[in-house]
């Protein structure tokens, strides 16, 4: 059951919802709207293009880009034969697929440089329809404007600096050592003693059961045998939403009385904040009975967010509940992409199990601190991150003021999408981009890629909220991994390719052999 939620989940992330519109001031224009034609915008001396002037990609050439050329489910690799095609401007008309292509690293740079105080990635109605219905607080991802920045301001506590990630350490590497033995139980379970099928659903649960335990402040259960009634009717909840959210997007609103689509993404929805809430109610309780009892409130998270005062529990319900969504899909597939790449590549698993066991000398298991030491487990990350973004695509909505970027005048609530997949593939940025060479990021004298080559977590006061714990929680398990086993490919999967599922998630079903390594005297 879980299985097959896992896989349904995995492959339905609602990190679609980062994609949905120009910012200088003192523009000229010698007639009418900049965006319907080829005017003339004069900024200073300098004579601006338009939108009107850049190649368009109307929905039939869309259509056939993706049906007969084979792009449909590999968005991600149409963002480079789109760039070789219309180079790295361009504007795309069609169907709900709107806005201005970005695909080359000075362009995004100067968009995201330009991008406004209170950055917007477009509106998300289909997510802001069930809070309004329910009375629920919006979140990081739905709320906008200076609303968000309050909330962002109150979220990025205890969370965003990297010295806030360590104190989840201990809570992170409790979640490991479990998942550590669940991963032998499943190699015994096996027939070769070694091998761990559907690792992206081990995957999946080990993520959710991190994220959950540091939000929660309380385990779930996703990593024993029987996962508990509750959390897996929470699974089923979240795979629920995210399954119906495709119907619900596609099909007219006048359709929801007809179709049973609409009541069961709602359902969906319902079942998440449900769990959420009686989760957060308990630490409520638990946080009360303290202070009745005039003992300090201890506490790490949750605990944060109720005592804090800056929040009232309807904007903790919302918040909480979007942090979990975002935080289990992201690292998951990730971990997934980064084990895969590794078994594939025996000489940089060398220098990674190399790396970990100079600093863990010992049975020790990592501090948070000594990832530090560990630059070459960093830099896998990195590399796994640049190949396999999570986010392949984001966009930015500029609402507020007019912009230009290259030589074009965009006017306001101009979308913008950025190819990031485009970027991080590019050979002038990255040389022999399709390799995985996590030594480009050691900081060893060689030059550094240019930073906007690839922004993984996003740039500026929007980007991603959960950057820090998403690392710790890939670093610790990779070290720990890599220390007690070696990766192998199974034969029998053959080469794995990317789908695009609103993140990249694998084509197929990945088992990996984990060969237990000899124990060496040190
Ligand atoms: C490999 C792991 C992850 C990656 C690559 C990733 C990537 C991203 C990206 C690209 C964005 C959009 C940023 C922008 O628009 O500039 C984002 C936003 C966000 N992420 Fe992550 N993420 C990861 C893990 C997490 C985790 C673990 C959490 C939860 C603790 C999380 C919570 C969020 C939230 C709440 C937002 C919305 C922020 C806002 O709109 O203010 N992410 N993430």
């Amino acid at each position: 059951m879980a299985v097959c939620f896992a896989l349904s989940s995995a492959e339905r992330l609602g990190f679609g919802f980062l994609r949905p519109t120009a910012a200088a001031t003192g523009f000229r224009r010698a007639a009418g709207n900049a965006a319907a034609a080829s005017v003339s915008v004069q900024d200073g001396h300098r004579k601006l293009k338009t939108e009107a002037d850049l190649p368009e990609i109307k929905i039939f050439t869309m259509l056939y880009q993706m049906l007969f050329k084979g792009y449909l489910n590999s968005i991600h690799e149409l963002q480079i034969y789109q760039k070789q095609v219309y180079g790295p401007l361009s504007k795309i008309n069609s169907g709900n697929l709107q806005g201005i292509s970005i695909s080359s690293v000075e362009l995004l740079e100067e968009l995201l440089r330009k991008d406004e105080k209170y950055p917007c990635r477009g509106y998300m109605t289909l997510w802001t329809e069930h809070r309004d219905l329910r009375g629920i607080g919006y979140g990081p991802f739905t709320e906008e404007g200076e609303k968000w920045y309050k909330l962002r301001a109150v979220l990025n506590k205890r969370m965003l600096h990297p010295k806030d990630s360590l104190q989840y350490g201990d809570v992170v590497n409790a979640v490991i050592t479990d998942f550590i033995k669940r991963i032998y139980y499943l190699r015994e379970m096996s027939p070769t003693g070694d091998l761990v099928s559907n690792l992206t659903n081990e995957l999946y649960r080990f993520s959710l059961e991190g994220i959950a335990s540091i939000l929660f402040e309380t385990r779930i259960g996703c990593l024993e045998k029987e996962i508990p009634v509750e959390t897996q009717e929470f699974i089923n909840s979240i795979a629920q939403m995210f399954t119906y959210s495709m119907h619900v997007a596609l099909l007219p609103n006048w359709t929801r009385n007809y179709f049973p689509f609409w009541q069961k993404y709602i359902d969906g929805w319902d079942g998440i904040f449900k769990f959420g809430t009686k989760m957060i109610d308990m630490k409520m309780e638990a946080i009360q009975k303290r202070v009745d009892t005039n003992q300090e409130v201890a506490g790490e998270y949750l605990t944060y967010l109720l005592s804090s005062g800056k929040m009232s529990s309807k904007d903790v319900y919302g918040s909480v509940s979007e942090l979990l969504l975002a935080g289990v899909d992201t690292t998951s597939n990730t971990m997934l992409w980064a084990l895969y790449l590794l078994s594939k590549d025996p000489a940089a698993q060398e220098t990674l199990y190399q790396e970990v066991t100079k600093v863990l000398k010992d049975d020790r298991i990592p501090t948070a601190e000594e990832v530090n030491s560990m630059p070459f487990l960093k830099a896998v990350i990195k590399e796994t991150l640049r190949l396999y973004p999570v986010v392949p695509v984001n966009s930015r909505l500029i609402a507020e003021t007019e912009v230009v970027i290259g030589e074009y005048f965009f006017p306001k609530k101009t979308t913008f999408n950025l190819c990031h997949y485009a970027i991080s593939h590019d050979e002038k940025v990255f040389p022999e981009p399709q390799k995985f060479k996590p030594e480009r990021w050691l900081r060893d004298g060689r030059t550094r890629p240019n930073p906007f080559g690839s922004i993984p977590f996003g740039f500026g006061v929007r980007a991603c909220v959960g950057r820090r714990i998403a690392e710790l929680e890939m670093h610790l398990a990779l070290a720990r991994l890599i220390k007690l086993f070696e990766m192998r490919p199974d034969p029998t999967v053959g080469e794995v390719k990317a789908n695009f599922r609103s993140v990249l998630v694998p084509n197929k079903k990945v088992n990996l052999h984990f060969v237990e390594r000899q124990k060496t005297e040190t």
